[in-house]
């Protein structure tokens, strides 16, 4: 195995021209040599060094043919996210890695550099060693002064936009105090850097952008995208987010402007999955914009043209996939996120055989809302295949969670997916969906057109289906009306009722509307956070079913056992296995999701379960199995503590 450390620091100028030699930490020596290619301020992306293992004696040479003795330790400390690194050397079964990235910075330009700078957490040792003398005040503070510092500082901010825009600014000056803040707050913090704030920052994207954190692939890249993605500075890439912008939450086409959600996506992937930043790849997708006031507001960012569609977006789609393949390997997980529905089960279908690709809206929502069903049942009794479930909004989650439900039910009882689907019901904006509509219906709305009278009103659906469970996943906010949730509550005793739609402004009932309408009796959660709400001297903490319990874990656990596809069975196993973390504590204060402050200890619960799926389905190619995949998983987490750069 080869494993060179990743902050390896190069304390001279440069590659080429400098008599200094490298410093080169490895876990272990090379078995002949290794290709080393430098990225990073001051340096040419292409230059590089060869180090040779010559009896245990390394030696560099260089592209112009000079060769120095290499200044290796071959003990280093190893912690964090260079594990993943060691563990991806090892996939690599004994072959070279070639071309092997470093990072390499220092002074002025490890300042600037967000992955390896400290701030005034550098110490006196570093401050000589990497030129930092002069460049900053004496004072040497720690990681946990400088998260108590940020966090008085973001407090100060009353508009949830500016906490975002410092939290960004952060990300770009010290990734890992950014990630530090974001795990040690996380419920805070969590609605700042992801929705609601996260839509807010993506309707004003042309406005507040400052520099660019993902990659832009439009039309103008057509035939080029496997260049473009090579000018990503990071090359070991495990997971990519990738949008085209068109149903950015239930905020509608936004473009180009998407661009905020795979980096909130990819954040939380870090944050809370523990999968390190510099294998994280946000992607748009620009094929043009349908919205007439993005296209007329002079600091849009992306293409002003109507939206592609059919065979010039299938081809670019088509060329992205492809390019992601050739460059990243097969193995790199690719997160389709907020497409419009007329794409998204398409990409799905098409990629899901040749691809590992995953819908976080079908798929990642459907496994966090079967969780919060089945420990739903823990306090109003029953089992899945007894409740009766209703829908507002028919489109990738309302479908994509029904038919995980099903499919449980089915696997419960073994009763057929068909008679299964007819415990639930869906409502579109035309009204119920039934029989006499198939003909008209898109193609992942026919399984739901049950025998029933058309009914247009929901309060009509509700009071002629009776439904134990109302979910909301319509995009359309204060849809379950005082009326509806009225109903709900008249036919059960403990209506479940989930306002699914983001962000908050979309939600279909806020909690405090959900409480007090019921009496103090729906058991409520929702896809964007709400308070806590007192009513009657009771306070009532509503859950929060979104799909971020869910993909971090997913995606760890996929990385981890080196899996090529998804399965359904992953999702439920991931849904379990967030269920089962629910406690008697939780349940006892009327959670049904457990807190997110422990979501990393969730998170590893979930990848242990993917991956032991993934290893049982014949999926996973990193072997051998790990005995204890929990602890695997842990292990396997970036950890944003500063490592110290001797
Ligand atoms: N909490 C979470 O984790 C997640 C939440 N969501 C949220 O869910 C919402 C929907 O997302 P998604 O399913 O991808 O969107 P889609 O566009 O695929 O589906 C929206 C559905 O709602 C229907 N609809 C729209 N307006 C109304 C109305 N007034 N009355 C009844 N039905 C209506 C649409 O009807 P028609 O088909 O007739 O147009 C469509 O069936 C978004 O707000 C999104 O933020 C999504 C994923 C995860
Ligand atoms: C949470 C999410 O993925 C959405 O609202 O689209
Ligand atoms: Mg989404």
């Amino acid at each position: 195995m080869i494993s060179l450390h990743r902050s390896c620091f190069l304390n001279n100028t440069g590659i080429s021209g400098s008599s200094s030699p490298f410093s080169y930490k490895l876990k272990k020596l090379p078995p002949a040599s290794v290709k080393v290619t430098a990225l990073g301020p001051n340096r040419d992306r292409n230059s590089s060094v060869l180090i040779e293992n010559n009896n245990n004696s390394l030696k560099e040479i260089k592209e112009d043919g000079t060769s120095s003795v290499a200044d290796v330790d071959p003990n280093p400390t190893v912690t964090g996210e260079d594990r993943d690194l060691y563990y991806d050397a090892a996939a690599s079964d004994d072959q070279l890695v070639t071309p092997w990235s470093l990072s390499v910075a220092s002074g002025y330009s490890l300042l600037r550099d967000p992955h390896h700078n400290k701030g005034l957490a550098f110490n006196e040792k570093e401050r000589d060693s990497y030129y930092l003398r002069g460049l900053l005040p004496p004072t040497v503070i720690s990681q946990e002064l400088q998260v108590k510092k940020m966090m008085c500082s973001i407090r100060q901010y009353q508009v949830p936009l500016q906490k975002y825009m410092a939290m960004m600014d952060l990300q770009e000056l010290n990734e890992r105090l950014f990630y530090k803040l974001l795990i040690d707050n996380v419920e805070e913090l969590l609605p700042v850097v992801y929705t609601p704030t996260v839509g807010e920052a993506c309707q004003k994207y042309g406005s507040i952008f400052r520099r660019p954190q993902g990659l832009f692939i439009s039309l103008k890249e057509k035939g080029k995208i496997h260049e473009v993605l090579r000018n990503w500075p990071q090359r070991d890439i495990q997971v990519i987010v990738v949008t085209d912008g068109e149903r950015i939450l239930g905020l509608g086409d936004l473009g180009c402007q998407g661009m905020g959600i795979p980096i909130g996506k990819l954040s939380l992937y870090t944050a809370l999955g523990g999968v390190r930043p510099s294998a994280c790849l946000p992607v748009t997708i620009d094929v043009g914009t349908n919205n007439e006031q993005l296209l007329n507001d002079e600091f849009y960012i992306g293409l002003r043209r109507r939206r592609a569609t059919g065979q010039e977006y299938a081809e670019l789609m088509h060329e992205f996939m492809n390019a992601v393949k050739q460059n990243y390997g097969e193995k790199v997980l690719i997160q389709f996120e907020d497409f419009a529905n007329h794409n998204a089960f398409d990409l799905l279908a098409k990629y899901g055989t040749t691809h590992l690709v995953f819908n976080d809206d079908i798929q990642g929502t459907a496994s966090v809302v079967l969780a919060g069903l089945v420990a739903a049942l823990k306090v109003v009794g029953g089992t899945l295949a007894d409740h009766r479930f209703l829908f507002l909004g028919a489109g990738e989650a309302g479908t994509g969670i029904a038919e995980l439900i099903a499919l449980e039910i089915s696997k419960q009882t073994n009763m057929p997916l068909e008679e299964a689907r007819k415990k639930i019901s869906l409502v579109d904006s035309k009204g119920l969906i039934v029989k006499s509509r198939i003909d008209s219906l898109q193609h992942f709305k026919k399984p739901w057109a049950h025998d029933h009278e058309p009914i247009k009103k929901l309060v009509d659906a509700v009071n002629g289906i009776k439904p134990t469970v109302l979910i909301g996943t319509s995009g359309v906010g204060r849809t379950f009306t005082k009326e509806v949730v009225e109903a709900m509550a008249a036919l059960n005793e403990k209506p479940i009722i989930f306002s699914l739609s983001n962000p908050t402004s979309q939600s279909e009932c806020t909690a405090e509307e959900a409480y007090t309408w019921s009496q103090g009796r729906a058991i409520f959660a929702s896809g964007s956070p709400f308070d806590p709400v007192e009513y009657k001297g009771r306070v009532f903490v509503p859950g929060q079913a979104n799909n971020a319990y869910i993909f971090p874990g997913l995606g760890l656990g996929l990385i981890m056992s080196g899996a090529i596809r998804v399965h359904d069975d992953m999702l439920l196993a991931a849904s379990e296995a967030l269920a089962a973390q629910v406690t008697q504590e939780n349940f006892d204060k009327g959670l049904i999701y457990p807190p997110f402050r422990n979501i990393r200890k969730i998170s590893a619960h979930i990848a242990a379960s993917v991956a032991a799926k993934a290893y049982e389905l014949g999926l996973a190619t990193r072997q051998p199995q790990p005995k204890d995949l929990v602890k695997y998983a842990e292990h396997c987490m970036y950890n944003p503590a500063y490592q110290s750069y001797r």
